[in-house]
Order: C-alpha cells, then structure tokens, then sequence
C-alpha cells in the first residue's frame, strides 16, 4: 500500500516516476491565466493567519464547506478567522476524493512543512505552527511566487484598469517575475447586461475620448489593447458563456450599439450579431499584435440570485453549462481565419462533453507554420482534477499533438494554487508512463523526457510571445 502522498503520489510505475522526477518537476511556471491581484503582488502583501491566506477568496474551498452544512457565518461571514480555519478542518477530514483534498494538503506540505493530515484535533497545532511562518520573513505574496519558480504571472484585467501595479512592477529590477495583464473585454461585450451603459462610460473615461457610436467604441478598444501591449501584454482572455455566432454587418452591429446606448431593448439575436462582430474585431487587433486569444465557454454563472446579491460574482455559485459550441465556434473561428486575422487561440469549455469538439475543431485551423497555432486548454475549472485532466489531454492526443499542449496554468486567486502544477505534472507523467507500461508508445526516455519539459514549460515559453 502507498503511503499518502508520498514522494510517488499519482505515479503509478518506473517510466512515470522517472518523467515526474527527472524532468517535470524542476521545469520552471508560466502562469498564463489566474486571478491574482498586482496591487497584492506589488506590495508583497503579507498575511497574518492561515485562513487569510489559504481561504479567503477561495471559492473552491468555500464549496465544500457549504456541502459539509457550515453555515456561511464561517465560509465567508463575520465568524473568527480562527473559527472558520477551524470549520475547514473539519470539512477536510471528510472530503476524500476531492480534489481540494489533495490541493489542499500539497499546500500545506510544500510552502509550511506540514505533514500531517489536517483534522479537528490537530488544527490548533498547524494554526499555530503556520502562523508563526506567516508572520515571519519569506511569506509574503512576491514569496510565494519566487519559491514557486514562476517566471510570467499573467492577471486577468478591465480593458478600463489603470494598470498602475503593473507598470510598477516593470519598474521594480528586483523582483525577477513577470506580472503581465490579460485584456478581458467582457465587461464591453455583455451589452445586456446591468453596467454596459456605465462600463462604456469608464471607457471614455480612460480613453479620454466620447463613446457614443460604435466606431468610437471599436477605437477606444484598440487604444487600449495598445495600451496594454506598451505595458507588456500580450495575451487576451473573454469569458463566453455562450459562443455567439451570427451574419452581420458593421452597420447592424453600429445600429444595435446605438440602441443599447440608448436604453433601448436589445433582442438576444441583436445580441448575438454584436458580439461576433465585435469579436471579430477583436481577434484581428490581437492577430496584428502577435497576441494569443483565449476562449473560456460555457459557464452557467450565478445561480443562486440570493447568494449573488449576497456575495457577488466568483463566490462559488457557478456550474457546467451545457449550451452547444461546435457550430457557432467554427464559424467565428472561421470569419477570423477567413480575413486571414485568427490570432493563435486557446479554447476551453466546462463542459467536458466538448472535448472531443475543441479536439477536433482546432485541427481545422492549424497552420501557418506555427506549432500548436490552436490549443486546447488545459482542463478548466471543474474539470481541474485528476479524471477532468487525463480526460482532457487524451482528447488532445486523440484528435491533435499532446507533444504541443502549452500546459497547465492556475487559474487562481491564491498565491498558494502553485502546487497545482505540481499535480498536473505527476497527472502528465503518470498518464504517458502509463502507455509505456502498456507497450503503447516506446520506452525512450529522453524522447519523452522532453515532451514532458515542454509541456511542464518550454511549450508555453516558446508559444507566448511575452518579451
Ligand atoms: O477556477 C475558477 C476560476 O477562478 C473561475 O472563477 C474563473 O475561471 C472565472 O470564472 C473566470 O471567468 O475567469
């Protein structure tokens, strides 16, 4: 019997525990999208308990503590600190299968030492034991990170934020990571939703220029891509709920901006033609500007009205949607590559009954002489578990080149979500060892060895075009 999460944990033989250990594991990170906050990372934000660095903002963890009946007091309510570090621990010591489980615990070993399996009875000893490191030098968010070995760190920002923090952090020579922002325009794509009006006003705001035909929206866009590449970004991100796809025209997008603008009611196929002309747009100032474009879809969000009046968005009330993609994606895929504007382009769904969609649907549009043009996203979300992770890179290696995936990235809003690499790592290796044992694919070791340090990084290095 293994020992829990020993040295060979998720490695099941020889050939996966020699790929883990001999090739994955030192690879540096290139954290392509999470959620981490510059303004924290800047000011290497220090913490002075275990709960605010390991719970707060952490919906994944929030989850099951509502699924173990703790009263929202002590998930993201008035209760202690303390009280609530204490309800976790209670709730880990019934989440066997999950993986927040075994996050949960790599946390815990690989940034403060500890061993043991948290449960009621010894978390007042691990409370201790880790604050007394997190008041101390070295655990600060800046730490983290550098222990971490992360070299790029890409946010997730408002085509209207300042980016006052990542300017700062392209000043500061001795911190030696990247922090780079993400262009997440969604907030200008979502024209029925409650703010649109009030999100175009920020953006004239910013852009110091009237928003008030489509035009002038389509420039202010492009000044701020541009203004988000002189601060080193080079990466897009658009949260699609659903894939919209629709004939239109400029003028029938110009048209029903208007309307918008106005007050008016905007019907969902008004909707849907805004959004891929607008999209479309998009893809090509990201297309010019060597950018890679990245596609999360299908997210049914904020499902319980109540807890999102409470709460907020990203608070643990989100699920699977199950809308179909594979048509509207190829076609706006296509409107792109048709003008010659597909820019490289990274697709994720949360629906894992899509994987075999994006595995096939990015072979249509590779090419160009760029290796991997089209990805597949590394398992999102829901999907970011052991089963959701071999799911997802055997439909890549069905369909396309597993040898070309970028690889994992956090997705995160903790500085502590790091060690996911490492479980994704050990997933890769013992997935590939695995067909080794098998006879499946040769026992080459070096050969594979590289396959697994280009996935772990130099794929990644290679595909994002980070200066
Ligand atoms: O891991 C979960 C994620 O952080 C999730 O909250 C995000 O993916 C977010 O919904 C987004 O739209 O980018």
């Amino acid at each position: 019997m293994a020992a829990f999460m020993d040295d060979d944990f998720l490695l099941a033989g020889e050939t996966a525990k020699t790929l883990y250990h001999d090739y994955a594991k030192d690879m540096p990170i290139i954290d392509y999208h999470c959620h981490l906050s510059p303004k924290e990372i800047y000011e290497n934000k220090t913490y002075q308990n275990l709960t605010e660095v390991w719970l707060y903002g952490d919906h994944y963890k929030w989850r099951l503590m509502r699924a173990n009946g703790v009263e929202e007091s002590h998930v993201t309510g008035e209760a202690s600190d303390y009280d609530k570090f204490l309800a976790f621990a209670k709730t880990m010591q019934v989440a066997i299968g999950s993986p927040v489980f075994q996050w949960s615990h790599l946390e815990l070993r690989r940034y403060f030492g500890v061993q043991e399996v948290i449960n009621e009875a010894n978390a007042p000893i691990i409370w201790e034991k880790v604050n007394a490191q997190l008041t101390g030098q070295g655990f600060g968010a800046r730490d983290f990170i550098v222990k971490s070995n992360v070299k790029v760190v890409c946010t997730t920002d408002d085509p209207v934020d300042s980016l006052e923090y990542h300017m700062k952090l392209r000043e500061d020579k001795e911190f030696p990571v990247k922090v780079l922002p993400s262009f997440r325009p969604d907030k200008g794509l979502e024209i029925n939703r409650k703010g649109f009006g009030e999100w175009i006003q920020a953006l004239a705001g910013v852009t110091g220029s009237p928003v008030t035909t489509y035009d002038q929206l389509l420039a202010a866009l492009e000044s701020r891509v541009e203004f988000f590449h002189s601060v080193g970004g080079r990466v897009s991100d658009h949260a699609l709920d659903f894939v919209p796809y629709a004939e239109t025209t400029k003028e029938e997008a110009s048209a029903i901006f208007a309307k918008a603008i106005a007050g008016e009611n905007v019907s969902l196929e008004e909707e849907t033609k805004y959004k891929t002309y607008t999209l479309v747009f998009l893809g090509k100032l990201y297309a010019e500007r060597g950018w890679v474009m990245q596609y999360h879809m299908n997210a049914a969000r904020n499902n319980n009205a109540r807890m999102f009046a409470k709460l907020g968005p990203d608070t643990g009330f989100d699920a699977m949607n199950d809308q179909q993609i594979a048509l509207p994606l190829a076609r706006l895929l296509d409107a792109m590559d048709r003008e010659n504007t597909l820019p490289k382009t990274i697709l994720y769904s949360l629906n894992p009954t899509h994987n075999a969609v994006i595995g096939t649907l990015i072979g249509c549009f590779q090419g160009g002489g760029v290796a991997g043009k089209m990805q597949f996203g590394s398992a999102w979300w829901f999907n970011d578990t052991r089963e959701g992770m071999i799911a997802q890179m055997k439909s890549l290696a069905d369909a396309g080149l597993l040898s070309q995936f970028v690889g994992m990235l956090t997705d995160s809003r903790s500085f502590l979500s790091y060690t996911r690499h490492e479980y994704f790592r050990r997933i890769l290796c013992n997935l590939i060892g695995e067909w080794v044992e098998n006879g499946e694919v040769p026992n080459d070791t070096e050969l594979l060895g590289d396959i697994v340090r280009n996935i772990s990084y130099n794929n990644a290095e290679s595909y994002f075009p980070f200066e």
